[in-house]
């Protein structure tokens, strides 16, 4: 077969992933709304965290920090607020005869691990091939942003990018690289520094076809 037909025919055949388990109404990616603890209740936790690092949260140096951190959480886990499929709503037609994959490398991303609430820091490098039409080029960035900005595994958070292009866009298929280093593990345990965890989640073409999947690797320097 070759990669035009295959492209039609995932198209035409597949189904979107896992129906009623759309990212925004999982129930992972849902965990505020009903429950949610107040604000001032998210300030009186984190004196208690500093109480529990040792210090005063009543000493002058500390005494704001409460409602700054728990203002950082508002940015740090914003994606809970964000659909990354509806970021993609917005697409181009015109794409002329183009046909080849559209990838956009090196996206810098920030998240937090949900075994430690560490840091996960890295870049994810994003590949798709195009039906027809294209999505503006930031809005691939975006999709990686809401994604990122939650609680998250390396593993989950390379296929949720990958899963919200595939159901937003229907193209013949998507890859996602992502290499990033835990602050867990580099700050605390084990303590090693400069380790890269890399994960990759290839769907349709980029699944099916070796020589496609090892053109995109080869671009990011894989
Ligand atoms: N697969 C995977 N593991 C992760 C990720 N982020 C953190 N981890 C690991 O999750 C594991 C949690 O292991 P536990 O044994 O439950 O926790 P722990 O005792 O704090 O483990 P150490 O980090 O080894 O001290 C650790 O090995 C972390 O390195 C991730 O995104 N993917
Ligand atoms: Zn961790």
């Amino acid at each position: 077969m070759n990669l035009h037909t295959e492209i039609l025919e995932r198209t035409e055949e597949r189904s979107t992933h896992d129906e009623g388990q759309a990212l925004f109404g999982h129930p992972r990616l849902n965990a505020t709304g009903a429950g949610q603890p107040s604000r001032l209740e998210a300030e009186e936790a984190v004196r208690t965290l500093i109480r529990w690092a040792g210090d005063n949260p009543e000493r002058a140096g500390l005494l704001d920090t409460p409602a700054r951190v728990v203002r950082a959480y508002e940015e740090w886990f914003e994606g809970y607020n964000q659909n990354p499929a509806s970021l993609l709503e917005r697409t181009f037609d015109e794409i002329g005869g183009y046909s080849q994959a559209v990838e956009l490398h090196d996206i810098p991303f920030h998240s937090v691990c949900e075994h430690h609430m560490a840091t996960i820091r890295g870049k994810a490098h994003i590949a798709y091939m195009p039906v027809d039409r294209v999505v503006g080029i930031s809005k691939l960035a975006r999709v990686v942003e809401a994604c990122a900005r939650r609680l998250q595994i390396q593993e989950r958070l390379t296929d949720e990018i990958a899963c919200a292009i595939d159901d937003a866009l229907r193209p013949g298929g998507v890859a996602v690289v992502i290499e990033a280093e835990h602050g867990c593990m580099s700050t605390r345990g084990v303590c090693v520094h400069g380790t890269r965890m890399v994960t990759k989640r290839m769907l349709g073409v980029f699944d099916t076809d070796a020589g496609l999947r090892r053109e995109f690797l080869s671009s990011i320097g894989m």
